[in-house]
């Protein structure tokens, strides 16, 4: 039985979750305390959006399980490879998709509804582009209009897959000013992310995947040169039409991951 204290936001058993009965990310113990700020980082292919779209509800485990502590509201960017940016949209109506959680998909939008939104494009450096359609906007922008979008969810858990992916240097400390706040704010936000500098500089919790947990924990022991190197190592001889679990291997490799996991990563 799981116990789920008050701190805890997720908790993972045994998760072991992926596509076609072929395992993207297996055999995950642990839990996110409330107010984690986590990177998930790894190998393409290791498993992180998986992961993500598991949390938020999109995939369902196929073996163990991803609890949220109920109650707990959801906000997700997804991978902007995932858009439809021919979608005849304006940026505002973008960003107002984020009320649809408290409005309904048809509700009516109300004064501090449209305020909300206009102040969430101020806050990501979009005042003024509200009537742009989706499709003018720059790589950069399209990503702060999707910020603006997790801005207005106003969501105690926020997931991030991938914010960081093509845009400049002065967009992304923009970005990690709004991620900084949230975490201020008690928020849990997890980030999928691959400059492990930046990861190094600003998450102070990380999880290395490589289809399965390689280390978890406080990123100054996990985003090590030793971790990454093992995590390359797992990732690549992995065969895509192999059973989706062999608990040998299991069995035999992933012990001393488990037990970081266990003891770092739970909150
Ligand atoms: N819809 C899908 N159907 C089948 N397999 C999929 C699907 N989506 C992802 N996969 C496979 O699952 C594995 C993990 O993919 P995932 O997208 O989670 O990796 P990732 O760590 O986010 O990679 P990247 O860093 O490249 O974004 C990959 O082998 C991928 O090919």
């Amino acid at each position: 039985m799981n116990i789920q204290t008050p701190q805890t936001c997720i908790r993972f058993t045994d998760l072991t979750v992926g596509y076609n009965s072929h395992a993207a990310v297996h055999h995950l113990s642990g839990q996110i305390g409330r107010g984690t700020l986590m990177a998930i980082v790894g190998p393409n292919g290791s498993g992180k959006s998986t992961l993500i779209k598991t949390i938020v509800g999109l995939l369902p485990a196929m073996s163990g399980s991803c609890r949220i502590t109920p109650g707990t509201s959801v906000g997700y960017l997804p991978q902007q490879s995932e858009l439809d940016r021919s979608f005849p949209a304006r940026v505002v109506d973008l960003v107002s998709m984020g009320l649809w959680q408290k409005r309904g998909l048809l509700g009516r939008h109300r004064a501090c509804d449209r305020r909300a939104v206009r102040d969430a494009l101020e806050a990501v450096g979009l005042g003024g582009f509200g009537d742009r359609s989706i499709d003018s906007l720059s790589g950069g922008q399209l990503q702060r209009a999707l910020f603006a979008r997790v801005l207005v969810q106003d969501a105690d858990l926020i997931l991030l897959d991938e914010p960081f992916n093509a845009v400049d240097e002065k967009t992304i400390r923009d970005l990690i000013v709004l991620i900084r706040r949230w975490h201020e704010e008690g928020r849990t936000v997890i980030v999928v992310a691959h400059d492990m500098d930046l990861v190094r500089a600003h998450f102070p919790q990380t999880l290395l995947l490589a289809r399965r947990p390689i280390a978890w924990g406080d990123t100054r022991t996990v985003v090590t040169p030793e971790n990454l190197r093992r995590a390359r190592q797992f990732q690549e001889p992995w065969d895509d039409s192999a059973p989706w679990c062999d608990p040998e291997e299991h069995a035999g490799h992933s012990h001393a991951a488990h037990a970081h996991v266990l003891g770092q990563g739970a909150a």
